[in-house]
């Protein structure tokens, strides 16, 4: 780094080896190269430069984000980069693009749902972007309710066809990302009816503009939805509108891994559970959670950097002030979002395996942790998208008054971060799919199905509902079987009470609903002790550097033991630990805070973030916030002239009417 180092004091605080923990937190040295290589590739290019970008119109905006996706997949090809370089690259360029949606959701789509034979003829189009796809799925009257989408496809045995059509106003495909203006192809989700009959909802490779002229294919109508909340934002964005008058595709573009239709259209059932229908969305989700430890480290850097830069009080004799991030209250908001950073990479690395593994089983034919994938990607993604979302608010507020400008990053990152709580599954609808998984689960228990994976601590319940908490010093909050037994015991009793409630009601459907808001609660319990048990997983592996294993202890229990202060209620009246305990539980949390002071700097550091990503005055690694925050100033183009426009209109007018006032 050139330059004065504003923050070299808080660097020779540390006391661990910060290279070693970028490598920890990237996931592997492999990782860590690759990552670090193509950031900065991407930070030393102009032509990816991100200065002003909230000061653009909508439509310059735009033209600049296929501007930046040009060039980047441009620097692709000119580099050879492999598919993983790719995607680390795009992710840098650190703008929401149709991209994200043709590589994260269409590609996938086709890889999950397509026969081999449509694989063979429609990804290699895709790969090199010959074609550009969308995932169509939601609708303006239905996101949530996947079957209660309304587009239609039909199929005409004549012509050996579908005929995709939207019956009504409500069934126009509403919010697909990059459909708006730039996808030639969508997977467009459908209801399928062949000779009369209705099979659900499936998903059709659908083409929507020429491959020429970009126009839209007769029949098609298609715009972008409008503005989002935010400047700059999620605006680089276009999501779209689309709507089909008896579009007619040959019958092979119906994705058939699941169900076939055949040539007199007949629907023959594979041996593929339906449910793969929605493996894009699983897909997607374990991505989400991986991407919301990025986005929260992302804040996190920022709050914690400035907050050792912020000096404010306590000063008696004319010296220094003290930095803010010395202040108990600042390190109790801000260090637990540290941690959740921490917390969130470890859990998106798992679900990351623990997909990668339902994938394997699945393409041997064992379907059997499905529902396990399916309640863990849900949960995670909307335990960790809330928290993540939150977080970037809370560390605004961190920041004070300066936090509030758009040169703190924050509030684009806020902005572009908070549809994450909604997209891929609103997060209450999410949860609420975890509240089912956990109360079929229970009421297995009697029937002597034993729970595995995430599950299994239920198949202890009858101890988990006796045991007690045995701790009598703070320290002992600091052993893993202890805040281990406290998480299991607090979800065990959750579930368990609010199946005993449920089995209270006649039909359990009318149960599930009137308890639903209990439910959700249960799910949010049973999802942060996954946080809590895959962070001491990692604890126990061997992990090379000094200090770091440290660390990361430190982090884990502030992660628990605030959840533990955060949710005392659920702990408290369950009977898990004694309020005697509670208070141990806080003075240990206090403890852990100044352990992990003199290392904050060096742990938001090993995120290796560059200037370029971050985009933050505040967060500058140097430190240097307020020269820099005074030139950023200057830039505003409201500065352009000393006296504004409209001076002669308005304020000149004003200012004489006033004056001729008070004259009179
Ligand atoms: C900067 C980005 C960089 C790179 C890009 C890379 C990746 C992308 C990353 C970020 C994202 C970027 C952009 C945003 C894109 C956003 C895209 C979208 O939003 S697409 C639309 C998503 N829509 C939804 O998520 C809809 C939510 N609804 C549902 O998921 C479901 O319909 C439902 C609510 C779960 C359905 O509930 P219902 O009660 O109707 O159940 P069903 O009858 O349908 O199902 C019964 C049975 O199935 C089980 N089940 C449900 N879902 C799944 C699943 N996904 N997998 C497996 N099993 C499932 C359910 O549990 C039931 O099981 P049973 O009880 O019978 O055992
Ligand atoms: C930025 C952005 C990008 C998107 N990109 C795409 C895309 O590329 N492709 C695509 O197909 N879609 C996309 N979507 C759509 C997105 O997937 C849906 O908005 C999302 O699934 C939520 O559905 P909904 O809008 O119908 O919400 P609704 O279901 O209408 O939710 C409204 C409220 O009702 C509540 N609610 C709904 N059902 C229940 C229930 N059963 N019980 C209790 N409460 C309930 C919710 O919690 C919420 O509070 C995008 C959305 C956004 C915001």
């Amino acid at each position: 780094m050139k330059g004065v180092d504003h923050l070299a004091h808080e660097r020779n605080k540390t006391e661990f080896d910060v290279d070693a923990m970028k490598i920890v937190w990237a996931g592997s040295r492999h990782a860590f190269e690759l990552s670090d290589r193509m950031a900065r590739l991407v930070a030393s290019d102009p032509a990816f430069q991100k200065d002003g970008r909230i000061r653009l119109g909508r439509k310059e905006l735009f033209k600049n984000t296929l501007r930046k996706a040009a060039h980047a997949w441009k620097r692709i090809l000119e580099l050879h980069l492999t598919e993983e370089e790719a995607g680390w690259l795009r992710n840098f360029v650190d703008e929401p693009s149709f991209t994200d949606l043709h590589w994260g959701m269409f590609v996938p789509a086709i890889k999950g749902q397509g026969t081999d034979e449509q694989q063979q003829k429609w990804l290699p189009l895709a790969y090199k972007m010959q074609i550009i796809g969308s995932y169509a799925q939601t609708e303006l009257g239905h996101g949530s309710n996947v079957q209660g989408l309304e587009t239609t496809a039909t199929f005409d045995p004549e012509t050996d066809e579908f005929v995709i059509h939207s019956p009504t106003l409500t069934s126009s495909k509403w919010w697909p990302g990059g459909l708006g203006k730039v996808s030639t192809h969508a997977i467009v989700y459908a209801r399928l009816i062949t000779n009369g009959q209705e099979h659900g909802v499936h998903g059709f490779i659908v083409q929507l503009r020429s491959l020429d002229d970009h126009m839209p294919i007769p029949g098609i109508t298609i715009g972008d939805i409008g503005m989002k909340f935010g400047n700059g934002a999620y605006n680089t964005m276009d999501n779209g509108v689309l709507t089909f008058d008896h579009i007619r595709i040959p019958r092979n573009q119906m994705l058939m891994r699941v169900l076939q239709v055949t040539r007199e259209g007949k629907c023959v059932k594979s041996n593929v559970p339906r449910q793969l229908i929605y493996g894009t969305m699983v897909f997607v989700r374990q991505t989400i959670v991986a991407d919301a430890s990025t986005a929260l480290a992302r804040a996190v850097c920022i709050a914690t950097r400035y907050s050792a830069v912020r000096r404010q009080f306590g000063s008696q004799d004319g010296g220094m002030e003290t930095q803010v991030i010395d202040y108990k209250t600042q390190q109790s908001r801000l260090f637990p979002l540290l941690a959740s950073a921490y917390a969130f990479r470890f859990v998106g690395e798992w679900l990351k395996w623990l997909y990668t593994d339902v994938t394997q089983r699945l393409q041997a034919n064992d379907f059997s942790i499905l529902p396990e994938a399916h309640a863990c990607t849900a949960g995670l993604k909307s335990l960790t998208t809330t928290a993540t979302a939150d977080a970037i608010e809370e560390c605004r507020k961190l920041c004070g008054g300066h936090g509030y400008l758009c040169a703190s990053g924050l509030p684009e990152l806020f902005a572009v971060y908070v549809p994450a709580c909604t997209y891929e599954g609103d997060n209450v609808v999410l949860l609420l799919q975890v509240a089912r998984f956990l109360m079929k689960t229970v009421s297995q228990l009697g029937s002597g199905k034993k729970p595995v994976g995430t599950t299994a601590y239920l198949g202890r319940v009858q101890d988990l509902l006796q045991c007690c908490c045995d701790v009598q010093t703070a320290e002992d909050w600091l052993k893993p079987s202890v805040v281990l037994e406290a998480f299991e015991a607090r979800s065990a009793r959750m579930c368990v009470a609010r199946a005993q409630n449920l089995s209270k009601f006649e039909n359990p459907e009318d149960g599930f609903a009137e308890l639903s808001a209990d439910l959700v609660e249960a799910s949010v319990a049973h999802c942060q002790l996954i946080v809590v048990s895959k962070f001491i997983d990692k604890l126990q592996q061997d992990i090379p550097g000094k200090g770091v294993n440290r660390q990361l202890q430190n982090l884990c229990y502030i992660y628990a033991l605030n959840l533990l202060h955060k949710y005392l209620g659920d702990f408290l009246s369950t009977g898990c630990i004694t309020p005697k305990q509670a208070s141990l539980a806080n003075d240990q949390l206090r403890s852990l805070y100044s352990q992990i002071r003199p290392n904050a700097i060096a742990l938001v550091d090993a995120f290796n973030y560059t200037d370029h990503y971050l985009g933050s005055v505040l967060g500058r690694y140097d430190g240097n916030v307020y020269p820099k925050l005074y030139e950023e100033a200057w830039k505003d183009p409201l500065n352009d002239s000393v006296v504004p426009d409209g001076y002669h209109e308005y304020i000149h007018p004003m200012l004489k009417q006033q004056l001729r006032n008070a004259r009179l």
